[in-house]
């Protein structure tokens, strides 16, 4: 099975900060892959160096076997050119009909006639249940639905790779499983490869093929839902079991209760 997407031990910081480190990550053509992780662990960072947005100071990130970094500015556009993204908390262009922010990308990067843009929102926008919704503005639709435009918005040009940023940020139980699903049968119907960044672990796991687990900027486990699931690592079951407290403590590094307050032998 060919790898859409391959990092090889890819260190990446923010100035001195490192962010990744020693990164080695495989995205098979046709899966759903979750990448999961806490807050600030360097998940969207991944995302970003997939893009081309960033790149690394060691390692390398190749998509369809070219390596990102030494692609040339209009060689990254066509790369993104075969991307869909769904970025954090997804933004319509609030001025512009559903219809319009579907039509978007295609009317940026393609040629097609009118006819054929319409056929393809109305395709897109059927495929996420909203073609009755196309004339409606984004300030007359629920967060639910403007997810599912914004999914249609991200598969208008039939992307090879799909990278969703926290796509069930902000949903309600039922919207994150109509969202789920549709991840999953998106990529299905398009024969795409899909990234999924989130910390919701029952959806991730209810659609993904495997996952990796990121903590501190490195791989700390990675396998089926099920092989994570079952797994012993007190990370994976901090995280997969919504623990309070584990390997990734509850309390903000800092002086001791006993300190603080004058206690016992403290000053
Ligand atoms: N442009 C930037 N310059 C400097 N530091 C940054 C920049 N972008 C992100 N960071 C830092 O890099 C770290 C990783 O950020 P990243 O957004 O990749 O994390 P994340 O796992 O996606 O987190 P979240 O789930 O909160 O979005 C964070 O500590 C963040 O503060």
């Amino acid at each position: 099975m060919s790898n859409i997407v391959e990092i090889r031990d890819l260190h990446f910081s923010y100035g001195q900060r490192p962010i990744l480190s020693g990164l080695h990550m495989d995205f098979p053509q046709g899966k759903v892959i979750a990448v999961m992780g806490g807050s600030g662990s360097g998940k969207t960072t991944i995302l970003r160096l997939i893009g081309g947005q960033v790149q690394p100071q060691r390692g390398s990130v190749s998509v369809n076997g070219q390596t990102v970094a030494s692609l040339s500015t209009s060689g990254l556009y066509e790369m993104r050119r075969r991307m869909g993204m769904l970025f954090q908390h997804g933004a319509l262009f609030t001025d512009l009909s559903v219809f319009e922010n579907v039509a978007f990308p295609l009317r940026e990067h393609t040629d097609l006639p009118e006819e054929t843009i319409h056929d393809l929102v109305l395709m897109k926008l059927h495929a996420v249940g909203l073609r009755g919704a196309a004339q409606l503005r984004p300030a007359e639709i629920s967060g639910g639905m403007a997810r599912r435009v914004a999914l249609a918005r991200a598969i208008a040009l039939d992307p090879q790779l799909i990278m969703y940023d926290e796509p069930f940020a902000g949903l309600d139980p039922i919207s994150m499983g109509v969202t789920a699903n549709l991840i999953r049968r998106l990529n299905d119907v398009l024969g795409s490869t899909s990234i999924l960044v989130s910390h919701d672990v029952h959806e991730s796991f209810a659609i993904a093929d495997y996952v990796y687990f990121l903590s501190k900027g490195s791989i700390v486990a990675s396998g089926t839902p099920a092989e994570m699931l079952a797994s012993e690592d007190p990370f994976v079951k901090q995280f997969v079991h919504a623990e309070p407290d584990g390997p990734v403590p509850f309390h903000y590094p800092g002086r001791s209760l006993a300190e603080d307050f004058g206690l016992g032998g403290g000053r």
